[in-house]
């Protein structure tokens, strides 16, 4: 039997296309507001999703409904944020006038706080905090492809359980928390690999897969992790491994490291982070939302964070069009030196 609500995806990119895809999938009943080049691509070809457990769901351009114009969320009893983060505060103004009373927003961005201006704008909507742990690559001709194991983690509210079971038909079942500031600062620390990934030029397996990189990561999390023990916060482990133990993991020579974390490297061969395919499209990177939020973390508490400093620093000079190719080497060896300077 359909159901009887209407599920909005704001933001039709590679979260918003398979996480709305698979709840269509569902039988749910899901529309989407994108760009007129994606709703091009969907009218043409229909969604194709497909996970690393040989999951395949295909949705006909007809059992969707792909708008460029925001109204279609006047409807919705649920709206997924699925832009990046930058895009949250003008969509947050666009919503304002056009949600009814009683909405559940569910921010589904990288980052901590991310959702602010949703819960200013929105006063009567129920905007919840979320969190995407896995990842999805565009494939192209409307097919979207989870490349690494995770699941979506939401605040916990009544209001969600009226979707529950939805989402659990469409293999998303949603976890949900009291406190989201843990998982926030948890899902942060494993996006910090994102700019890693993104200077990087190659695929997260790939990178992971070398010692150098790693390292660069074990330096970014280990400096993250002293602030947040400094602000009484223990960021929620997205593995099976607590981050104190990842952080010396990390560095570990590469057979140790397989042995030892093999999991962490089964992500599909072809995936990368949403920071590489942001300079990938030159468009603006969500680095602010992710170091910069260590470096004003740090600033609260007196201290520096040179590491995720050096790191929004190259990105910025990605994003205005100094990009290249770092090899793990390289990243490490300036990133070392951004930590050496700041404790002469
Ligand atoms: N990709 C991934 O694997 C993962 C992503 N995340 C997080 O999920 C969030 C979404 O990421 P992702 O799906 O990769 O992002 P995408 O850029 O692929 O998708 C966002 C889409 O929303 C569009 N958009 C922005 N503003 C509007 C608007 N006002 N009206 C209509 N469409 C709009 C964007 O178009 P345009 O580019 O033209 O602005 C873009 O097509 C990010 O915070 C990301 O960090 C989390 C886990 C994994
Ligand atoms: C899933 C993960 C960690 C993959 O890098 C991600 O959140 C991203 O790409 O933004």
């Amino acid at each position: 039997m359909a159901n009887d609500f209407e599920i909005c995806v704001f933001g039709a990119g590679n979260i918003g296309c398979y996480v709305g895809g698979r709840l269509a999938g569902a039988r749910a009943k899901v529309s989407f507001v994108g760009r007129p080049r994606i709703i091009d691509e969907i009218a043409t070809n229909g969604l194709h999703l497909t996970d690393l457990h040989g999951a395949k769901v295909d949705v006909l351009p007809a059992q969707v409904r792909f708008d460029s114009a925001p109204n279609r969320a006047d409807r919705a009893d649920m709206v997924l944020i699925c832009v990046k983060s930058a895009a949250v505060e003008e969509v947050a103004k666009t919503l304002a006038p056009l949600l009814k009373p009683g909405t559940v927003v569910v921010a589904l961005q990288n980052g901590i706080e991310i959702a602010q201006p949703l819960v200013e704008r929105l006063p009567d909507c129920i905007v919840l905090r979320g969190i995407v742990m896995f990842n999805v690559v565009a494939r192209g001709e409307g097919r979207f492809h989870q490349a690494s194991e995770g699941e979506l983690m939401v605040e916990e509210n009544p209001a969600l359980d009226r979707f529950a079971t939805v989402f659990r038909n469409a293999g998303l079942p949603i976890l949900t928390r009291a406190d989201m500031t843990p998982v926030l600062w948890g899902k942060l620390m494993l996006n910090l690999n994102n700019p890693i990934n993104a200077l990087s030029g190659i695929p997260l397996k790939e990178e992971l897969s070398q010692r150098d990189y790693r390292r660069c990561l074990s330096l970014a999390q280990a400096e993250a992790l002293e602030l947040l023990k400094l602000d009484g916060i223990a960021p929620t482990p997205m593995t099976s491994v607590p981050y104190g133990a990842m952080i010396r993991l990390l560095k570990l020579p590469n057979m140790a490291f397989t042995r030892l974390a093999g999991k962490v490297l089964q992500i599909d061969p072809l995936a990368r982070s949403s920071m590489w395919d942001d300079l990938e499209l030159g468009r603006k990177t969500e680095i602010d939302w992710l170091c910069g939020e260590v470096v004003r973390l740090g600033e609260k508490l007196g201290r520096h964070a040179p590491v995720n400093s050096r790191l929004m620093d190259l990105i910025h000079v990605a994003e205005r069009g100094g990009r290249r190719q770092w090899s793990g080497a390289e990243l490490l060896r300036t990133l070392e030196a951004a930590g050496r300077a700041d404790s002469d």
